[in-house]
């Protein structure tokens, strides 16, 4: 990649993370979003685009193109990642956050296409080359990585606060159960899918789902492999999720306040991805949000002990942002090279 030129994403999936993606990168003078692949119209996309945005006024469709301040991106009705040609448009990297497609063999069909490298909106399904959290691995990147993941906005958020935590506490184990607003792929009426409890009514109900970045924290902080299991319950909520993370610390009597000193420290640390509110926020509070952990300091309670329970929010746009983070960290890296 070439350093004196912005980033060239494409960019697979013109959803709600999509489109945080092109408003993020429309606002930045290094990365340009400059091909797009989604089902939907393009009126109706662009009509979608500008009603989520701070600058409706900005974005505007010239045929076959969307275009915002900075950005001109070539819109494609195209649905398989193996149809897209990606070396026409000189993409550096490309965003699959269609939800669709997680596994492995079908992200390489975008390398097929010619994407040098394919990075997923959310966790695999099954192993690629790195997931990526800033401000925690960064450091591991490799130049032959070619299918990367940024986690996703609760990978994100338990891992901060984990990493931040175990700087000055050793932490045995702990549960994370994240309140979180309905996602796209629930019904909002009572609608067969695949699976139980999903085909329940998003609008009438707390609806419990797992969740997998238990499996996958070892990839990102190994010393937590297998200690923290991880689980969700969707809400009726249309934005802004809560972090429930209770642990169990090695140390006894560990303190609330102490605890809330150490993520303040963190925030200190990390400006741009964590914060900490002593305000009592609720979650509509939190939407605009680009942190990707909002830690509560009156969320903190002590049980016993060895029992810390803490509160945190975040919302999607954070994690946009921190995707662009991880491909800006794959641009400085330079050109893919192919594992020996
Ligand atoms: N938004 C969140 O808070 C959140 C949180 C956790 C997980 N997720 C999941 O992440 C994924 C993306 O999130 P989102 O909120 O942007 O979803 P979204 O539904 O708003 O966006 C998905 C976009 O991909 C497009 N698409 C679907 N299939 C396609 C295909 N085969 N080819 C091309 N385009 C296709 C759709 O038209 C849509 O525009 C979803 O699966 C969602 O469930 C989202």
């Amino acid at each position: 990649m070439n350093s004196s030129r912005p980033l060239r994403l494409g960019l697979m999936g013109f959803g709600r993370t999509g489109r945080q993606l092109f408003d993020l990168s429309s606002a930045s003078e290094d990365i340009e979003i400059v091909a797009i692949a989604d089902i939907g119209r393009p009126d109706i996309l662009l009509y979608l685009l500008r009603s989520e945005v701070e600058a409706p006024e900005q974005y505007y469709l010239e045929g076959n193109f969307v275009c915002g301040p900075r950005s001109r991106a070539r819109l494609m009705s195209t649905d398989q990642p193996g149809e897209m040609p990606w070396d026409i448009f000189g993409v550096d990297l490309v965003i699959d956050a269609t939800g669709v497609y997680r596994s492995a063999e079908v992200l390489r069909h975008h390398l097929q296409g010619g994407a040098p490298r394919v990075m997923l909106r959310s966790l695999p399904e099954d192993e690629i080359d790195r997931i990526v959290i800033p401000g925690i691995n960064e450091d591991s990147i490799s130049a032959t990585d070619r299918l990367i993941s940024a986690g996703s906005a609760t990978t994100s958020a338990l891992c901060l606060l984990l990493h931040t935590l175990a700087k000055e506490f050793v932490i045995e184990c702990g549960s994370l159960t994240t309140v979180h607003a309905y996602t796209s792929d629930q019904a909002l009426q009572d609608y067969a899918g695949g699976d139980y409890r999903r085909s329940r009514s998003a609008a009438r109900n707390i609806i419990p789902n797992a969740h997998d970045a238990g499996r996958w924290l070892g990839h990102v902080l190994p010393a937590f492999a297998g200690k923290i299991n991880t689980s969700t319950l969707n809400v009726p909520v249309q934005a802004g999720s809560l972090l429930d993370v209770t642990l169990v610390m090695e140390e006894p009597s560990v303190t609330a306040q102490a605890v809330n000193e150490v993520m303040r420290a963190g925030a200190a640390a990390q400006p741009e991805r964590i914060g900490v509110v002593d305000d009592p926020i609720v979650s509509s509070d939190v939407l605009g949000s680009e942190l990707s952990l909002l830690f509560d300091s009156q969320g903190t309670q002590r049980a016993g002990e060895h029992f810390i329970k803490t509160l945190s929010w975040y919302e999607n746009r954070g994690h946009a942002k921190r995707m662009l983070e991880v491909a800006r960290l794959y641009g400085n890296l330079g050109a893919v090279t192919e594992v020996a």
